[in-house]
């Protein structure tokens, strides 16, 4: 008979990390296909999240110390003990968890596992970072040490080094939850404890289930970042206009347009993810029309007043609540996309009519998959031009501007409420 893993928060971690680190999976899938946790305490449930989010945002910082508390290195396949390592040093030197227990608990993994031959060194190094941690921690130069370098590297050139240390920086940092109505943002503001910021996005602090708080069942909003919910905003006055959304799942953007009055063609190659959007829409009482194909080779029946390309991208914006991205990713992956992103925008351009708008947007701190994807489209001589974005369209937000028109958020902006995903967007205009 199969052995039932043990139902231990810890032990549910190291699991993750596994999943992650080694099989390269997304955090959110692991977290989704991880039967255990729905039969964790809430509270237990939400120490899970944290543990596993906290190593992997300081990763680097902690194989630091351990490092220095190893005379040689880990064989590669003593895989497990690392992590084990890494959940006992996370614990003590970031989350506060009382020594001893972090301590001992880590050890008993270890003594419960066919590991136990390691559990006294597991032991003595987490002994020893109790004693010494914290002060190596104060002198660790944290934002490169978390970062892979070919990002640091990518961010120092793009936005200087001061700049570069506010993004890592922000990463550190579990982001917000914010929502979108599709009524009044005041009135939700108060029923639901949030702020509002500048854009009439509300932000709520602290965690909990957001399907439990009031609105969300009868589809009074849903969760978007403030940075994500910018682009539908920037496309004008969108009533009984025929509009598409283009790698459109789950939908955020494409019920913005619809609350907005537009007729929503939504279009995305994955089922799966369309799902998503279709009990959305199910949920807010909206209608779209579904497109589940290839963007790249769709033509559409007739052309549209307006096109939103929410292009697939590295996500480098969105670390603050995917720290696993950064383990995920690598350069190849910006060079991959760039080039996608380019054929979907020669495509997005063909399906906006003369005089129309068309919206580029990626989530991704990296400028090939921003900035240089409209030089380059402009530069093929694509019929287009800059339609760019003013300052009067973003109120309290005027920093987002760059010089030719276009948005740029970074995580750090707002940092005081709490900080933003980061953003690129582009308005283009069709010609004749
Ligand atoms: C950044 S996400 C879109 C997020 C969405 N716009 C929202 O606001 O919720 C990118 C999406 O592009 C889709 N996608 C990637 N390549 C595609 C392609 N060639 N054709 C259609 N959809 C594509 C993915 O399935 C994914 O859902």
């Amino acid at each position: 008979m199969a052995r039932t893993p043990p139902l231990d928060p810890r032990s549910i971690v190291l699991d993750l990390l596994d999943s992650v680190l080694a099989q390269k999976r997304l955090l959110d899938e692991s977290l989704d296909s991880e039967p255990r946790l729905s039969k964790l305490a809430d509270r237990d449930r939400a120490f899970v999240r944290l543990l596993v989010a906290t190593i992997l945002r300081r990763l680097g910082q902690i194989d630091q110390v351990i490092g220095r508390c190893l005379e040689r290195d880990l064989p590669v396949k003593a895989i497990r003990v690392r992590n084990m390592l890494r959940l006992g040093a996370a614990q003590l030197l970031f989350l506060d968890t009382p020594p001893h227990a972090a301590i001992s608990t880590t050890v008993d993994l270890a003594k419960n596992s066919q590991l136990a031959g390691f559990a006294k060194l597991i032991n003595a190094v987490l002994r020893r970072l109790d004693r010494e941690g914290r002060a190596w921690v104060a002198e660790q130069d944290a934002a490169p040490l978390n970062t892979p370098s070919w990002l640091w590297q990518s961010w120092r050139a793009t936005y200087g080094e001061d700049l570069a240390r506010h993004i890592a920086a922000a990463h550190q940092v579990e982001a917000p939850v914010d929502i979108t109505v599709a009524g009044d943002p005041t009135l939700w503001a108060e029923r639901l404890e949030a702020e509002i910021l500048p854009t009439g996005t509300l932000r709520r602090h602290g965690g909990g289930d957001v399907t439990q708080l009031p609105g969300f069942a009868e589809g009074a909003w849903w969760v978007q970042d403030l940075a994500a919910s910018l682009p539908a905003k920037l496309m004008g006055s969108l009533k009984g206009k025929q509009v598409a959304d283009l790698c459109a799942a789950p939908g955020g953007k494409a019920l913005q347009l619809a609350v907005a009055g537009a007729e929503v063609t939504a279009v995305d190659r994955s089922a799966k993810r369309m799902l998503r959007f279709r009990r959305n829409l199910e949920r807010l009482k909206l209608a779209a029309t579904i497109v589940e194909t290839d963007v790249a080779g769709w033509i559409p029946p007739a052309l549209f007043d307006a096109v939103l390309l929410d292009a697939p991208c590295t996500a480098t914006g969105t670390l603050r609540r995917h720290p696993d991205g950064v383990h995920l990713k690598g350069p190849g992956d910006v060079a991959y996309l760039a080039d996608q992103q380019h054929a979907l925008l020669k495509a997005a351009v063909s399906m906006v009519k003369p005089g129309g708008t068309l919206v580029y947007c990626v989530c991704s701190l990296e400028p090939q998959e921003g900035e240089a994807q409209i030089t380059r489209l402009l530069d093929s001589g694509a019929s287009i031009c800059r339609d760019p974005i003013l300052a009067t369209e973003v109120p309290g937000l005027e920093m987002i501007l760059t010089p030719a028109g276009e948005v740029r958020t970074l995580p750090h902006y707002l940092a005081e409420k709490g900080g933003m995903d980061a953003f690129f967007i582009a308005r283009l205009k069709r010609l004749e």
